[in-house]
């Protein structure tokens, strides 16, 4: 079976080191040796984002420079849209019919993942790797709990043998970083933690966020 392409997808604005850590980890778990980051062009489920595409794609750029597993996946931003899964995930699969796809998502992302645009059709397309994510307890509703029952896994190496239709839970930190969190920092004349040396000073270079109004951490309900 060809390696799998695995897609972590996001607003990041900005990218962060809660983003990076986790991911890291899990990619560890999962015995996987690429990540692909795809951000997002109009998140389908928040306001914003605060950066253009143009910063929030450089800043991701400098962060594959230091970090060997991760590379920017940008075809969302190429498409002046709504960025839902389902048709991203559509798209790689008319490249491939065969190749499994892992898209990795925090736990906040899947305990709402039956709001997203034809969720149903997620688990025929790809495989769902999940981390951790501070005030956030796994406390399901009843269509992710039915979700689960039907496709978790303990093993990762189900991931890496069939296409799709997997979800594995992974068991990586909890780090307590949000963007919503770093722009609240910038906004306030304040330093960010947790945020990688490249990107602040990005952020600092080109002025970013410094008029941001206050969103509450992660933008919506966990
Ligand atoms: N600290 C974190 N730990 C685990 N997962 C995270 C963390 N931060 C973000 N994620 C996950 O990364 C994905 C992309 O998140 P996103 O780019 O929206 O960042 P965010 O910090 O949640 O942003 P915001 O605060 O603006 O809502 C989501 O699936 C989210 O659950
Ligand atoms: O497809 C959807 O309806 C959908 C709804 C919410 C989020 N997503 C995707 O989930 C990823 C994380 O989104 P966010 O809002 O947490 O940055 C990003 O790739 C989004 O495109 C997708």
């Amino acid at each position: 079976m060809t390696a799998p392409l695995t897609l972590f997808g996001g607003t990041f604005d900005p990218v962060h080191l809660g983003h990076l850590q986790v991911v890291t980890e899990a990619a560890r778990q999962a015995d996987l040796d690429k990540v692909y980051l795809l951000p997002c062009h109009i998140p389908p489920h928040k306001a914003g984002p605060h950066a253009s595409p143009a910063h929030r794609l450089a800043m991701l750029q400098r962060v594959c420079q230091e970090w060997p597993l991760f590379e920017v996946d940008d075809r969302e931003l190429r498409q002046h849209r709504p960025s839902y899964t389902v048709e991203t995930l559509r798209q790689c699969r008319e490249q491939d019919s065969h190749r499994p796809i892992i898209f990795i998502l925090g736990m906040d992302s899947l305990k709402n993942l039956n709001t997203w645009f034809q969720w149903q059709e997620l688990m025929s397309l790809c495989h769902l790797l999940v981390c951790r994510r501070g005030n956030c307890e796994e406390d399901f509703n009843l269509d992710i709990q039915a979700l689960l029952a039907r496709h978790q896994t303990q093993d990762p190496e189900h991931l890496k043998r069939q296409p799709c239709g997997h979800i594995l839970l992974a068991d990586t930190s909890i780090i307590s970083q949000s963007s919503s969190q770093v722009r609240q920092a910038l906004m306030q004349g304040n330093t960010p933690s947790l945020l990688p040396a490249c990107v602040l000073a990005y952020i600092q270079q080109h002025q970013l966020y410094q008029g941001c109004k206050k969103t509450p951490a992660s933008g919506r309900p966990c």
